[in-house]
């Protein structure tokens, strides 16, 4: 089996970094990725020892969304729910992690891949990258839940605004809205690196307290059935036409 997604656990910094690594898909999510990401976070809820999550991804992209060979046009109302609640199922758990969890945003992000950013508590971005939650110009609408989860990260109007407006902006923006929380020029992730030093130096005790309060601060069986609600409307607007356009478009665009 391939490691779609790859785990590297620093025992001295009790820090696992979960690495998305299909670069030559530009870290698009599979169903087979969604059921490796699976496993690695139920395993991490049982885990005492990891004081800090890290989700990033190899080569040049963050993480591309959806796979549209996967998450492809043609498949029905029901399919398209059961498909996007296995991923927002994932975004779900990360969401209730007991440990702070950071987007380590390498580079660029479409869509899901933005959802995904979204479950994390903090999200840094590479300065070049550039970043949107395209779901708007498919057809469609955030599908996992992370279009619920925008709205706890920014401020409610910038975040319809974005959904709504579909458009792909630049990191200084994503850090301008408080949509990330610094911007990084570095190519290789180091634990070393300044924004990450200030967890790595925190206590697994303080992280963990500073987490709960964290998650006791939200409403988090309502935001469930926000996100359940997100699922529901995006499996009715996944066998739109126009969605099923943009997706063979897609394609099309790729083969010229
Ligand atoms: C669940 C809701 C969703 O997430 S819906 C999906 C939303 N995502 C998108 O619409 C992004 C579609 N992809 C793109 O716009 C571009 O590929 C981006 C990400 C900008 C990267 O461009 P660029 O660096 O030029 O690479 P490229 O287009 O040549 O792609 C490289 C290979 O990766 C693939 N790829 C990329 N994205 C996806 C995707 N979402 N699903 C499936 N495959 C994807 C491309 O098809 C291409 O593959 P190949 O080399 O032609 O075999």
């Amino acid at each position: 089996m391939n490691n779609l997604v790859k785990v590297e656990n620093s025992k001295i910094e009790q820090t696992t970094i979960l690495t998305l690594n299909r670069p030559e898909k530009r870290n698009a999510i599979s169903i087979e990725l969604i059921n490796q990401l699976k496993v690695i976070i139920e395993k991490l809820h049982q885990d005492d020892e990891t004081k800090l999550v890290i989700i990033t991804g190899e080569g040049s992209a963050f993480c591309a969304g959806g796979d549209l060979n996967d998450f492809h046009g043609e498949i029905d109302q029901e399919k398209a729910h059961e498909l996007l609640s296995q991923m927002q199922e994932v975004l779900w758990q990360i969401t209730t992690l007991p440990m702070p969890t950071i987007a380590w945003m390498n580079g660029l992000a479409r869509g899901g891949g933005m959802e995904l950013a979204s479950a994390c508590d903090f999200r840094y971005v590479h300065e070049s990258g550039n970043y949107g939650f395209t779901q708007g110009k498919l057809g469609i609408s955030t599908g996992w839940g992370g279009g619920t989860l925008l709205y706890e990260r920014i401020h409610s109007q910038e975040a319809y605004y974005w959904l709504v407006s579909a458009d792909i902006r630049s990191a200084q923006v994503l850090k301008s809205i408080g949509f990330a929380q610094a911007t990084f020029s570095t190519h290789q992730l180091e634990l070393e690196h300044d924004l990450i030093k200030p967890f790595i130096s925190r206590s697994l005790t303080q992280l963990k307290h500073w987490k709960s309060q964290w998650l006791q601060n939200q409403d988090l069986q309502k935001l469930k059935t926000k996100m359940d609600a997100e699922v529901e409307a995006c499996s009715h607007m996944w066998v739109s036409d126009e969605h099923k356009e943009a997706v063979s478009n897609f394609f099309k665009r790729n083969k010229k």
